[in-house]
């Protein structure tokens, strides 16, 4: 049972540069306030990773736009993953390499335009969604807009963590590839990673993930768009 209550239809968007901590974040939030939470990353990494083992160029707009269709069709994205063809392909999307194919699909206005209808569809019923333009692009009129930020250093010692088993990456060239990512998502030109106006910006290098939670906790009861579980 859910702590706080949230009005009916919220939307709540969450934006900011890889390993800022959105994904956690966001699904802690999606508990406490009991609404589904929607990673939309997943979205560019199936179609950068469906790519990459198809041979597809990932630069070749209407190549990728043929594929953006085809798999339209047959993937089921839900608060649990992304769904191919009914199986759960999530874990299967979560690497580097997977990481780096999305961001440069993710650069193909053509791309993001088709994914779009699939991200307001699923938001209608109220959610809360992580991405890089949530804020500014999909859910423009949300009541509530964050933008989550971290130094360099401490992102790529987060993502160097989570990638520590698997040997082989050192911390400096965690830290040289996630400035390549955040360069190409903010200097795209359609949808490039930014922050809304009306957006607050909330730096957790030196925060935990619990009291990043609570401060935005606190703005939705501010806001009133929450209010405490009978
Ligand atoms: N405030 C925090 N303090 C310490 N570690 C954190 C914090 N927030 C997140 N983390 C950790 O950092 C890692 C990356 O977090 P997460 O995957 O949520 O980032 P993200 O912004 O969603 O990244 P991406 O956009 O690449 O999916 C995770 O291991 C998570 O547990
Ligand atoms: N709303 C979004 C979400 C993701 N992307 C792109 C840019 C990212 O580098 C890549 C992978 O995202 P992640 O799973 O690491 O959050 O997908 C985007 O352009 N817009």
């Amino acid at each position: 049972m859910s702590s706080w209550q949230a009005i009916s239809g919220l939307t709540i968007a969450i934006d900011g540069p890889s390993g800022s901590g959105k994904g956690t974040v966001a699904k802690m939030l999606a508990d406490e306030v009991g609404l589904p939470v929607l990673d939309t990353g997943l979205l560019y990494r199936l179609v950068g990773s469906v790519a990459l083992s198809r041979d597809v160029a990932l630069d070749s707009a209407d190549a990728l736009a043929d594929l953006v269709d085809q798999l339209l069709m047959s993937i089921d994205w839900t608060v649990e993953g992304v769904f191919l063809d009914g199986e759960n392909i999530t874990g299967s999307l979560r690497s580097e390499q997977v990481g780096e194919a999305a961001s440069k699909v993710a650069s193909q206005p053509e791309v993001r335009e088709k994914l779009l209808a699939l991200q307001h569809q699923l938001a209608k019923a109220g959610c809360i969604m992580d991405g890089r333009d949530i804020g500014t692009v999909v859910l423009p009129d949300a009541p509530a807009k964050f933008f989550l930020t971290a130094s360099i250093r401490e992102r790529a010692r987060r993502r160097w963590a989570q990638l520590k088993d698997d040997g082989g990456s050192t911390l400096e060239a965690v830290v040289d590839e996630l400035k390549m990512r955040d360069q190409r998502d903010r200097e795209r030109q359609h949808a490039p990673l930014c922050q809304a106006a009306d957006a607050i910006t909330i730096d957790s290098t030196t925060m935990r993930v619990d009291d990043v939670v609570d401060r935005m906790l606190g703005v939705l009861e501010r806001r009133g768009l929450i209010q405490a579980a009978a």
